[in-house]
């Protein structure tokens, strides 16, 4: 079995004992990386005072190495907070309007992708499969080719991939489109964002699919399809169905004093809808007051991303809108909205899905959405809640049983907000179970094994000749 190398902008590191931090996606690489021996490669969370990069630190448990690249305070600002989250996030996420694309924090990503490169190589053997995590480093097999790597390299995307008439609008588009072909396998969460990536293939004239998951492009053959992340849905179940313990899920609904309860659970990050969905709540309890002091929504919102701009603009946006919403409609003793900014773990996370009748997931755009999917696998099978979904996440694609919103449409989200409250138990357990079904049949093990299977029969363009 070939050794399994994993490359990320953020690590997660196990606990003294070799064991990941709880996630997902840490858990189900953590698996393959224990079965196949191997590497997970990142940036180390620390920047140095120094102009060169220089800390490197290998951290071993068991069959894993951890290696950790400190980054300079430049590069940092370059490649994560300028050129990542600044141009490839909003464009990825159709917001040209928030776009701030400057040369040098350009060269700053591909300064770091460069280093990842540099310090990867002396590492690496010639069967390793290499798998490299989303748009931060989108130039590394690039890269690594440059330096003579003929390994297979897999690349998966996180966040979604935007039609042409948007991706044309980065300058470097043609560069991202060339590195992208230089991966053995490109994976994207929904058919949605593959075919917009096709299509941004066949605008240029660079290529287009040769079979339903293969793409010939740039001269040569390589291998794209969809695969949804999923979640640890079984163990999600098991943590909400003893949720009750947790202190603060038992004060939590105490404190409800018999009001229902709504959820919303995301990062402060433009592209989750959070004011739209205060908007919508509001025109909500304007339409209903007789609800007054029977609805509660209950907003955890874990700052994100804090040094970038725009991020910090619309954190007091949303706080604006949770304040105005409170005062007009709060009494003294009923507050509408419960605003937090803390990040819950996830035994507490999984109790108040369980507790809240609505689940709310109204993002603009979203390359999945873990929370919907962690919503559903958390409610109680005999008198389960209901998702309302925007139909722009990627979970929308799989979550078929949820109500439907498009969250510019203030209206319609008031409107599912009221038809989820009174949706009768029978319709309710016939769309959780479809849903549930799903989850438990497409979990986050069955996401990496489906990646890693097709990577090792992926077309090899750089086979060692
Ligand atoms: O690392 P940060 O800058 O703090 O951001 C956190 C992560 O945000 C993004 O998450 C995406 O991946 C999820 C799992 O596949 C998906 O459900 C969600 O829709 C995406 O937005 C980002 O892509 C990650 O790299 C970040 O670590
Ligand atoms: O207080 C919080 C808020 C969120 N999360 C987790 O953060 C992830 C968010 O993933 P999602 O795909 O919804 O969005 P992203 O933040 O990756 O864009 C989910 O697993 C949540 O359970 C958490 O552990 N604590």
């Amino acid at each position: 079995m070939s050794r399994l190398v994993v490359v990320s902008n953020r690590v997660p590191l196990p606990d003294e004992n070799g064991n990941p931090p709880p996630g997902g996606l840490a858990v189900a690489v953590h698996a393959a990386l224990r079965e196949s021996g191997g590497i997970w490669m990142g940036w180390s969370g620390k920047t140095t005072g120094e102009e060169e990069p220089t800390g490197l630190t290998t951290l071993e448990h068991g069959k894993i190495s951890y290696v950790l690249t400190d980054l300079t305070q430049a590069d940092l600002d370059e490649y994560y907070n300028g050129f990542a989250n600044r141009v490839l996030w909003p464009i990825f996420h159709c917001r040209l309007d928030l776009a701030e694309y400057a040369r040098q924090e350009m060269a700053g990503y591909f300064r770091v992708n460069r280093l990842f490169a540099e310090r990867l190589v002396p590492m690496l053997e010639p069967d390793d499969v290499i798998w490299v995590h989303d748009y931060h480093l989108i130039p590394l097999a690039a890269e690594l080719r440059k330096r003579g790597v003929k390994n297979r390299i897999g690349f998966f995307l996180h966040i979604p991939w935007p039609p042409a008439d948007i991706l044309t609008a980065l300058p470097v588009y043609e560069i991202i489109m060339r590195d992208l072909a230089e991966y053995d396998l490109a994976g994207f969460q929904t058919d949605y964002d593959l075919d917009n990536f096709v299509g941004c293939l066949r605008r240029e004239k660079w290529g287009d699919r040769t079979d339903k998951n293969t793409v010939h492009a740039f001269g040569h053959d390589f291998a794209a399809g969809a695969y949804p992340i999923g979640i640890e849905t079984a163990e999600f179940a098991r943590l909400a169905e003893k949720a009750g313990e947790a202190s603060m899920v038992g004060e939590m609904e105490q404190s409800l004093n018999g009001s229902a309860l709504m959820i919303g659970v995301d990062r402060l990050d433009y592209s989750k809808g959070i004011s739209h969905r205060i908007d919508a709540f509001e025109r909500y309890l304007t339409r209903n007051p007789e609800m007054a002091g029977k609805l509660t929504l209950l907003q955890v919102a874990p700052h994100s991303r804090s040094d970038v701009k725009e991020y910090l603009d619309m954190q007091a946006q949303v706080e604006a809108h949770c304040g105005r919403v409170n005062g007009a409609h709060g009494t003294i003793d009923w507050v509408p909205i419960r605003y937090v900014n803390q990040s819950l773990t996830r035994p507490v996370l999984s109790g108040l899905y369980r507790l809240a009748k609505v689940g709310l997931v109204t993002p603009l755009r979203d390359g999945m959405n873990l929370v919907a999917k962690e919503y559903i696998a958390s409610q109680d099978p005999e008198d389960p809640g209901v998702l309302v979904l925007s139909r722009f996440a990627g979970a929308a694609r799989e979550l078929d049983g949820a109500v439907f919103i498009n969250p510019y449409d203030t209206d319609q989200t008031a409107a599912a907000i009221g038809r989820a409250l009174e949706m009768p138990l029978d319709e309710r357990m016939a769309r959780w179970r479809r849903m549930m079904d799903h989850l438990l049949k497409n979990d986050v093990g069955h996401w990496c094994r489906s990646f890693l299977d097709d990577l090792s029969e992926a077309p090899l363009h750089h086979a060692a000749t």
